[in-house]
């Protein structure tokens, strides 16, 4: 299927502060779309939008011709939408491979399947060494990359990651770039993925979209996004904005 996820106007409201406002971005198959902004700009919330855990003030989310806001978040993830979480959830007291193996099953597949999908998983992120180990014992890039393969079990169409190189060391981040870089082409899948790691972000992404204080304030390449006057501003503040414009 070749779908686009897209989000028209969307605005999500908490007793009256407004956590996102007016926000429209499209994620294409195959493509990988960094979300950035500093603390608080809405990036979990519109992740969480898209998945139904929070619903729509006003706007709408669609996948290809279905529009998917308003659904519940069993029925999104059904339709072809995983996401990870910003604090890793996995089952400590299960192998890595049962791990997988369960989110395969809570999406249908047969138990037979559903171990054959965790093993082929655990190969593709390179878990392989690590497939019979309890999850509790897995460092925190490992556990990372199982959270990985569990949204992978699901068959999405797209992937939304929030912050998965939060607490990385330098080699597991790379370890997290390679295997991210080849998921697109390899299962057609678009990836939309928040990180505050920009050397990570900036040669992930094909596109990045930016917000502040739950606004769109730029959208565009590495390199446009980076020069925006806005962006200078809203992750500097003003005052050394004026000084970095000047200098
Ligand atoms: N469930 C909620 N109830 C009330 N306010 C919320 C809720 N979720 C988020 N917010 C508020 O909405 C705003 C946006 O939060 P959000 O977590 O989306 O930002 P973020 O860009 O992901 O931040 P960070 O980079 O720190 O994770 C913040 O002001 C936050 O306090």
């Amino acid at each position: 299927m070749n779908a686009t996820l897209t989000v028209a106007g969307a605005t999500v409201e908490f007793s009256g502060l407004r956590a996102l406002d007016n926000v429209s971005l499209s994620l294409a198959p195959r493509e990988i779309v960094g979300l950035i902004g500093p603390n608080g700009s809405g990036k979990t919330t519109l992740i969480n939008a898209i998945t139904g855990q929070v619903p729509l003030a006003s706007g709408s989310i669609t996948l290809g011709e279905r529009t998917i806001s308003g659904l519940t978040p069993r029925q999104i993830a059904l339709g072809g939408i995983s996401r990870s979480f910003q604090i890793v959830r996995l089952f400590n007291n299960m192998t890595v491979v049962e791990n997988v193996e369960t989110a395969a099953i809570a999406r249908g597949d047969s138990l037979r399947d559903a171990r054959r999908k965790a093993e082929r998983l655990i190969e593709e992120l390179k878990l392989g060494a690590r497939a019979h180990d309890l999850a509790a014992a897995l460092n925190h890039g490992d556990k990372r990359r199982v959270e990985i393969a569990r949204a992978l079990a699901a068959d999405p169409q797209f992937l939304l990651l929030d912050e998965p190189a939060a607490g990385m060391n330098d080699a597991e981040t790379e370890r997290l770039l390679h295997a991210l870089t080849i998921l697109p082409a390899q299962r057609g899948l678009g990836i939309m993925i928040i990180d505050h790691d920009m050397a990570l972000i900036m040669r992930l992404c094909h596109r990045l979209h930016v917000l502040a204080s739950g606004k769109t304030i730029a959208a565009g390449s590495g390199d446009d996004v980076r020069r925006h006057p806005e962006v200078i501003k809203a992750y500097l503040g003003s005052a050394e904005a004026e000084a970095h414009a000047a200098s």
